[in-house]
Parts: C-alpha cells; sequence; structure tokens
C-alpha cells in the first residue's frame, strides 16, 4: 500500500465522552512520533510507556501522562500512531487535543483512524465494520460474534468463496476459447461440479450472515393483530411502563411505536401497530398501511389474536403476516375465558408457536417472555461456535451473488458461455463488495461516517 498519497495527521480524543478514570488523545499519520514528543518535550521510543507531562505552547502543563509511540507499520492504523494518556476530564481532554492541532494535527473525522487501517490493508471492510460493531454491540453474544468478524471469520468465508468462483470463472473463460467444442469435451461435468459446491457453500454463508445481521441489529418484532386484540397492551407488558395508549375503542393504535426491550440481556425491538381490519377512516387506513409495510422488514410477527374469537382476528391478518420468516401466536385476554372453557377454538396456524396470556392479568408472559427469549437467541447454530456479526450490506450483496450464481448456471446449461462468464463475473464483484476488494465510490465514506470519532 506505498502507492498511497502522503496523509496528513489526525488527532481525535480515543476516549468516551464525559468524565473518566483515563482519556486518551490519540495521532495517527506521518507527524505523530514529532508532534508528541514536543507536547511530551521527551522523545518517544516505540511500544514504550514514558511518563510525561503535556505542554502547552508557553511550557506550562496542560496535564501529565503516558505516552505511547507505534512506529509504522505496527500500528492499529498502520501509520506512525502517538497515544497521549490524560486525566479523562473533558476539558483536558480538549486542551490536549487542541494542542496537538496547533502542532500540525488535523481533527479526525468518525472512524477515520479505521478507515486509515482499512487504506493500510491491516484491516478488511468487513473486519472494519466489524470494530464499529463491537463497540456498539449490546450484548455479550452479539460482542462476541462481532469479536469473530473482526477476527476475520466472515472474510475468510468471503473470499473462499471468492476464490471458488474465480476458478469457475477461468475455467468457463478457458471454454469460451474453444466455443466450437461442446462443454462436456472441456471439463464440462467437472464445471457443474464445482458449480454445486460453490453454491451450497454460498447457500450457507448466506444463512450464516443472515444470522450475523440479528445478532447485530437484535431481532425485529412487529406486533400485528386485529384492533382491540390487546396489541398495545402488550407492548406495555413487555416493556414494562405505559409506553403506548390503550383504550375500549377499536382503532386506537395508529402510529408505529418501536421500543427496545431487553430479555435477560438480550435485546429486541417491538413495534406496536393499527390493528388491521376492512374500512376505517383516513388516518386508520395510514396506520394500517404502515403496519403492513414494516412486516416487510420484520424477522418476528407477534399476532396478537383474542383468545376468545381467534379464528376471525387471524383473517384479518393472514395476508399481511405471510411472508414474515417467523409467527408466534399470542392469545389474550384469558382472563376473561371462564375456567371450565378452558379450551377455546384454537384458529388453525399449522402447528406454528403459541402461548396463552392476559396483557392485563399478567398470566402467560413468563411463557411469552420465554418464547421471545428463544426467538431472540435464534437457533442452536447461533449459540455454537463461529456466530459472527454481519449487515444488511452484507446480506444484499450475498443475495446479489446467489442471484448471478443461478443465472450463470442457467446459461451454462444452454452453452452461453460468454453470458456465463459476465454472470460469474458480477458475481464474484459482489462478493467483492463484502471485504472492500470491489468498492462503489460513496461506500467507504458512507460505512465511515457512522463510525464514532476517534475510532
Ligand atoms: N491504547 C489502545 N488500546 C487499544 C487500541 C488502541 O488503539 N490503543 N485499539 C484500537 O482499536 C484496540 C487494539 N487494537 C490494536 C491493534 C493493533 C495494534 C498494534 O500495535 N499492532 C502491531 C503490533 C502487534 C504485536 O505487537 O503483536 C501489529 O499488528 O503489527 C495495537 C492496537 C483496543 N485497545
Ligand atoms: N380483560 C382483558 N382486557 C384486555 C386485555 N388486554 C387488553 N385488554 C383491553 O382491550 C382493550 C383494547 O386494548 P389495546 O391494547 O388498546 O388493543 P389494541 O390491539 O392495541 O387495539 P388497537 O390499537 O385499536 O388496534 C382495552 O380496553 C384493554 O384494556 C386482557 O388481557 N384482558
Ligand atoms: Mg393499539
Amino acid at each position: 500500500m506505498t502507492d498511497a498519497p502522503a496523509r496528513d495527521t489526525i488527532a481525535a480524543v480515543a476516549t468516551a465522552p464525559g468524565a473518566g478514570g483515563v482519556g486518551i488523545v490519540r495521532l495517527s499519520g506521518p507527524r505523530a512520533q514529532q508532534i508528541g514528543e514536543t507536547v511530551a518535550a521527551r522523545r518517544l521510543r516505540p511500544r514504550h510507556a514514558h511518563y510525561a507531562r503535556f505542554l502547552d505552547a508557553d511550557g506550562a502543563a496542560i496535564d501529565d501522562g503516558i505516552a505511547l509511540y507505534f512506529a509504522a507499520p505496527a500500528s492499529y492504523t498502520g501509520e506512525d500512531v502517538v497515544e497521549l494518556h490524560g486525566h479523562g476530564g473533558p476539558a483536558v481532554l480538549e486542551e490536549l487535543l487542541a494542542r496537538v492541532c496547533a502542532l500540525g494535527a488535523r481533527r479526525a473525522r468518525p472512524g477515520e483512524f479505521s478507515e486509515r487501517a482499512f487504506l493500510e490493508g491491516r484491516l478488511d471492510l468487513a473486519q472494519a465494520e466489524a470494530v464499529a460493531d463491537l463497540i456498539a454491540a449490546a450484548d455479550v453474544r452479539a460482542a462476541r460474534a462481532a469479536r469473530r468478524a473482526l477476527d476475520g471469520e466472515f472474510s475468510r468465508r468471503v473470499e473462499a468463496l471468492a476464490g471458488d468462483l474465480l476458478a469457475i470463472r477461468i475455467h468457463v473463460e478457458a471454454a469460451i476459447d474453444f466455443a466450437d467444442e461442446p462443454l462436456d469435451t472441456l471439463g464440462g461435468a467437472a464445471l457443474r461440479q464445482r458449480f454445486v459446491a460453490a453454491s451450497t457453500a454460498l447457500d450457507a454463508l448466506l444463512a450464516a450472515a443472515e444470522r450475523g445481521r440479528r445478532l447485530r441489529d437484535g431481532l425485529h418484532a412487529v406486533i400485528v393483530g386485529p384492533p382491540n386484540a390487546g396489541k398495545s397492551s402488550l407492548l406495555n407488558a413487555l416493556a414494562g411502563s405505559d409506553r403506548a395508549i390503550v383504550t375500549d375503542i377499536a382503532g386506537t393504535t395508529r402510529d408505529l411505536l418501536h421500543e427496545t426491550v431487553k430479555l435477560d440481556g438480550v435485546e429486541l425491538t417491538l413495534v406496536d401497530t393499527a390493528g388491521l381490519r376492512e374500512g376505517g377512516d383516513a388516518i386508520e387506513r395510514e396506520g394500517m398501511r404502515r403496519a403492513v409495510g414494516e412486516l416487510q422488514r420484520a424477522d418476528l410477527a407477534i399476532v396478537v389474536l383474542d383468545a376468545r374469537d381467534p379464528d376471525s382476528g387471524l383473517a384479518s391478518v393472514a395476508e399481511a403476516i405471510a411472508q414474515v420468516p417467523a409467527r408466534l401466536y399470542v392469545y389474550n385476554k384469558i382472563d376473561l375465558i371462564e375456567s371450565d372453557y378452558a379450551s377455546p377454538t384454537p384458529a388453525d396456524i399449522g402447528g406454528e408457536d403459541r402461548v396463552f396470556v392476559s396483557a392485563r392479568s399478567g398470566a402467560g408472559l413468563d411463557a411469552l417472555h420465554a418464547r421471545l427469549r428463544a426467538l431472540a437467541q435464534g437457533d442452536a447454530a447461533d449459540a455454537a461456535d463461529g456466530a459472527f456479526t454481519a449487515r444488511a450490506r452484507h446480506v444484499d450483496a450475498l443475495l446479489r451473488a446467489r442471484e448471478e450464481l443461478d443465472d450463470a448456471r442457467a446459461q451454462l446449461d444452454h452453452e452461453m458461455l460468454d453470458l456465463a462468464a459476465e454472470s460469474l463475473r458480477q458475481a464474484h464483484e459482489a462478493l467483492g463488495e463484502i471485504t472492500g476488494r470491489v468498492r462503489a465510490d460513496d461506500l467507504l465514506g458512507h460505512i465511515f461516517s457512522n463510525f464514532c470519532i476517534g475510532k
């Protein structure tokens, strides 16, 4: 990576804003060592901890602390890095940062240290994203999974598959040069076998990335059902507070209401929606439109039905929930069912998950919690070693690769080798976008601008 133009030297407070025990100002770039040595008023040896007073332009002490120097390329960014570890107060750190900027550093943009690590080849793009995901991880499982992605477990699988596709591309491109011969005499059988293997690997990776996306983003659960079934009451019961308005008027909820809840450390997003039914005024119809739209992004539909009449309720939502990957049926208001009427006519839900609750009395909520926690934790594969975080961007790229690979296979079956070669190239490029081997112009800016400053 020596052909990159000379970079300036960036600086930022690397520790979280606010008061802390210790705070770090970090510099990266060609002038980091010189600026650090000026502030610390001493030579800095690579990879040594030096006690120093950090001086202002007049030689007065801004702070005292520890100075570290990492010589390129053995540093986080791959450039010369200096860290000044002072006392963790916002005022003192701001003064220290202003001082290093007066000496020639520039304030870093969000994510700029990690962007440099990427540009220097220290991390690939999926790993750099994992750095941000590790910092943002809301629970220990998400943190572990981000850690694995940062260690390259996701990237390695993407690159292995990209290597397989490259081999297939080379094979197909070579066959193009002998286009007058039937493919079967050109190793067609072996080629088809490679396609099957790559296809299988891609499917497995897609499933793992989809789980990884859920690990990162948490389960997105949308509460739906007919009006008055108790959807908002259920949201309030799960959130443990009166977030949503509850009335006995059918059509109370109009807008979407998002609430993040943590069940034993596992985070999920709950969305309350307008009850689905025919008719309603303009506002209610807009609410229903939003509810149906939200379902398209749902990992789980929590279908709330009045336990006294589940079937008619189900009819009003059946179409809307058909495309959601998973459904959990909640039969609410069991407090209104007399005990000798213990089993209401269950709606036909094809053996899918069902729990009986009363949002009012709290009966059955423990079982609902347990089901939700299990769903948010994902299937057993998540818990197994090797789960890594991924992003929607990665899943999209894999889906595109999936389509192109399918196209290539069909084209090959029709001996349309040129088309197959192009589809394979597209599939290969889609994989390259994940690790950043291939990148669109605004992709980096988009990704790194969502990092925090100082990372
Ligand atoms: N003080 C401090 N702590 C930190 C960071 C940091 O920048 N500063 N990190 C920033 O995110 C993370 C650690 N990331 C790092 C990654 C590589 C190197 C590094 O110097 N690598 C060299 C030497 C490796 C070795 O000695 O084995 C290398 O890879 O060549 C340092 C920090 C978390 N903790
Ligand atoms: N008895 C009983 N009443 C309930 C229960 N859950 C909700 N209700 C009542 O049912 C009525 C409707 O509750 P909501 O939570 O507003 O229902 P919703 O599904 O959000 O309704 P919309 O927003 O209009 O679609 C209110 O009067 C609640 O008090 C329950 O478990 N038992
Ligand atoms: Mg409601």
